[in-house]
């Protein structure tokens, strides 16, 4: 990736005082863009390239995520997008590489240098990480209730009956009905598991949230109800959301910029419907195209 793609990808300062005279990426977009008047990173990639032995995971990518902006990971199987999650959610230490994030305070930290106890705090806090197996992000044999409620005890919350009252109101917020909230998600179809899923991971108001495949190994209609909701949430929320997949049309519906990659290396990056109406690079076109002709 080169210098130029992990600059700020909103327009360039107008009046030299670091302030933008349009509004960022609202005009092009269209898709609810919440108002960004932080103009700092919330996430700094740099140079983070992963080995596994003499394979490659990904390699020297840069990228940064503003805050509220919803950034596509894509490609096709094993291009990297998993490793290239991980490694910048601290859940794979990079072979090389830095990755900072802003912290809620403003001072920026090198991830990989805090210590495991804040950094396990900061994941808990004031981030999220969508699994593609809801089953790898709830506790299948506790109620729905206590996977949201347990979040917000993490977090300090220490009345019942507000806790309850909290966790009933994000169940109602991803389509699930109250009177489930004392089932067990084992007791839940897949895209209610997803929803529950989701809801654990936005009841503590965290800016930023890793989505691996959110919808993957979903019915095709329950997709399209799911990806609706997310998008209504991700909105309402003014999230900053990664979210990788190989489907390009989550990465039409859901994001506002993509980077595609191939062979562990960032190839392109650019706003979405650029990318996807004009891809420049010949292995994005021929990705666009054999999309559109599948
Ligand atoms: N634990 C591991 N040990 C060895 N190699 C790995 C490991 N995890 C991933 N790889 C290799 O790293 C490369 C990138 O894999 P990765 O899972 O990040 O790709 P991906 O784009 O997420 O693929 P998919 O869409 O199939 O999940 C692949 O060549 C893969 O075989």
């Amino acid at each position: 990736m080169t210098q130029s793609d992990s600059v700020s990808p909103y327009p360039e300062p107008a009046n030299g005082r670091g302030e933008n005279a349009n509004p960022p990426l609202q005009q092009a977009q269209g898709k609810g863009l919440p108002a960004f008047d932080e103009d700092k990173p919330l996430l700094s990639a740099s140079g983070v390239s992963k080995f596994y032995g003499s394979r490659i995971g990904c390699e020297d990518v840069s990228i940064d995520i503003w805050p509220g902006e919803v950034l596509a990971v894509v490609g096709e199987s094993g291009s990297g997008k998993t490793t290239l999650l991980n490694c910048i959610s601290t859940r794979l230490m990079p072979t090389t590489g830095t990755v900072t994030y802003r912290m809620r305070d403003g001072h920026i930290r090198d991830l990989y240098r805090m210590g495991e106890a804040e950094r396990r705090f900061l994941m808990r806090t004031d981030w999220g990480f969508v699994h593609q197996n809801p089953a790898d992000g709830l506790r299948m044999t506790v109620s729905a209730g206590a996977n949201v409620g347990e979040r917000l005890m993490a977090t300090g919350a220490r009345h019942y009956g507000d806790i309850r009252a909290t966790a009933g109101d994000w169940l109602g917020r991803v389509e699930i009905a109250e009177d489930r909230i004392d089932d067990q998600p084992r007791a839940f179809s897949g895209g209610m598991r997803q929803r529950l899923q989701i809801a654990r991971n936005l009841v503590t108001g965290p800016r930023l949230v890793f989505m691996d495949e959110p919808t993957g190994g979903l019915d095709v209609s329950v997709q399209a109800r799911l990806l609706d909701l997310l998008r209504g949430l991700v909105t309402d929320l003014g999230l900053a959301v990664v979210v990788v997949t190989h489907d390009l049309a989550v990465a039409r519906l859901l994001s506002h910029r993509m980077v595609v990659m191939k062979d562990g290396r960032v190839i392109e990056t650019g706003l979405t419907d650029r990318v996807l109406d004009d891809p420049r690079a010949p292995y994005t076109q021929l990705l666009v195209s054999s999309i559109l002709q599948a």
